[in-house]
């Protein structure tokens, strides 16, 4: 069993009472923590010290949405709003996607999460044995569902059911439970409700979590009231959705009934406020469903309506935009913000018990941000300055299960000029 202390750091542990401890130390042996506080005066039983020399230490970040395949679109697609961006630009080309595509635009995701502080991502795909296998290599962190579009006959939606129930089935738990998975229609306006009634009882069967993009743009709830006289909120609970467990992207365009129901049924919330903003669709009320009580957290969505995949960014977005929203400056605070990003992230993914914050007992997810330069003085307050100040560019090292992975901005278990160079050449075989 090996044991490392890193000591000497600014310590930001999202727990209940949100400490920060400096001068702090954390303590790991394998893949989980065994210690966490002041620097110990005895550092004898650790096998490795490492001086953090002075750097905050946090919880890795969560990113609660997206679709990692969708890097090799990146500026492809620009200043479209949703419904022509996805109809007449994204759908056509990601019909000439391979699974060569899918596995080489998901490396080049994960390549750029790891690098700016993600240890956790929630990916909503097709091709998704390729997904899962880019996680258990790079050895980052995944919560795993293959996207069904319900369009088509009958039988290519039964196909697409079974394709991802054999997916969820086989990789629950996979890469050293570093994987989970869900079931994931894409939204009410691709699969009809029938369908989204089968794919709710295969998740029953199956005991796993839903995911889904839901009142995303002002026309997708007008239509979703025109075609089944429900916002897309009482749509999805009148059929059982919010029954189980499930998670949403976006939630933009909800009232106040809506976001009582999401409130009462605890439906989880993923906040994507760059991509929304850039596709022209809305800003989320999150300053009211947090005062409501539901878990919301914070997502990119995918390279394609981003365009990049730094938390830090929306970080930043989600603890400015509703202040403005609301000219009520003490809105979603830095804080909040980053409670969206670490342990609101691992509740809305049911992995609090294990990630999110940094706890004894918890599995060593963390990052350190290299504050030993001007955005980060003078100290007066490491969150406001990771929240207002950071950037995924300042992040060093990246650790998942106790296990490092970046190191000094350094890439341990993948090949960056080799993804690059990849990504580069089947983004060509696009066009
Ligand atoms: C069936 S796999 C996922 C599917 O979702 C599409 N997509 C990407 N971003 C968005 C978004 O913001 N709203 C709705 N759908 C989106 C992606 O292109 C894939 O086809
Ligand atoms: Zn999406």
């Amino acid at each position: 069993m090996a044991r490392k202390l890193l000591y000497n750091g600014t310590i930001v542990t999202s727990n209940t009472k949100n400490e920060v401890i400096e001068n702090g130390a954390i303590g790991i042996e394998d893949e989980k923590i065994i210690y966490v506080g002041a620097a110990p005066e005895d550092f004898s039983s650790y096998d490795e010290k490492v001086d953090l020399k002075g750097n905050i230490l946090l919880p890795g970040l969560i990113n609660t949405h997206g679709h990692t395949p969708m890097s090799l679109l990146r500026g492809y697609a620009d200043d479209l709003h949703l419904q022509t961006w996805l109809e007449d630009k994204i759908w056509p080309l990601e019909a000439k996607y391979t699974a060569e595509h899918a596995k080489w635009g998901a490396k080049l995701s994960i390549l750029e999460m790891i690098r700016t502080g993600t240890t956790t991502f929630v990916d909503m795909y097709d091709n998704m044995d390729e997904i899962a296998k880019a996680v258990e290599e790079a050895g980052i962190r995944g919560v795993l569902c293959r996207g069904i579009i319900g369009f088509g006959s009958d039988e290519l939606r039964q196909s697409k059911l079974k394709e991802a129930a054999d997916f969820a089935k086989s990789w629950y738990n996979g890469a050293g439970g570093r994987i989970t998975t869900m079931l994931s229609p894409h939204s009410p306006y691709t699969c009809s409700p029938e369908y989204i009634s089968q794919i709710i009882d295969k998740s029953v069967e199956l005991n796993v979590p839903l995911h889904t993009h839901m009142s995303e743009t002002k026309f997708e709830v007008e239509k979703n009231i025109e075609d089944y006289g429900d916002t897309p909120v009482v749509h999805l609970d009148n059929l059982g959705f919010f029954d189980r467990p499930s998670l949403v992207a976006h939630a933009v365009h909800v009232n106040d009934e809506d976001i009582e129901i999401l409130a009462e049924k605890d439906v989880k919330v993923s906040h994507n406020v760059i991509s929304n903003l850039k596709l022209g669709s809305g800003i989320a009320p999150v300053g009211k469903m947090l005062e409501k009580g539901v878990t919301v957290s914070l997502g990119t969505d995918s390279v394609a309506s981003n365009n990049n995949l730094d938390l830090f960014e929306e970080l930043k977005a989600a603890a400015t935009i509703h202040k403005g929203v609301a000219r009520d400056a003490t809105v979603v605070t830095a804080q909040q913000a980053l409670r969206m990003a670490t342990i609101q992230g691992a509740e809305s993914l049911w992995l609090e018990e294990r990630i999110g914050s940094l706890e004894v007992g918890k599995d060593a997810d963390f990052i350190v941000v290299n504050s030993n330069h001007s955005f980060f003085y003078p100290k007066h307050n490491p969150v406001s300055h990771l929240v207002y100040s950071g950037s995924g560019r300042d992040v060093k090292d990246v650790y998942v299960q106790g296990k490092q992975i970046l190191d000094n901005g350094q890439f341990k278990t993948i090949d960056e000029e080799k993804i690059l160079y990849e990504a580069n050449r089947m983004s060509k075989l696009l066009s």
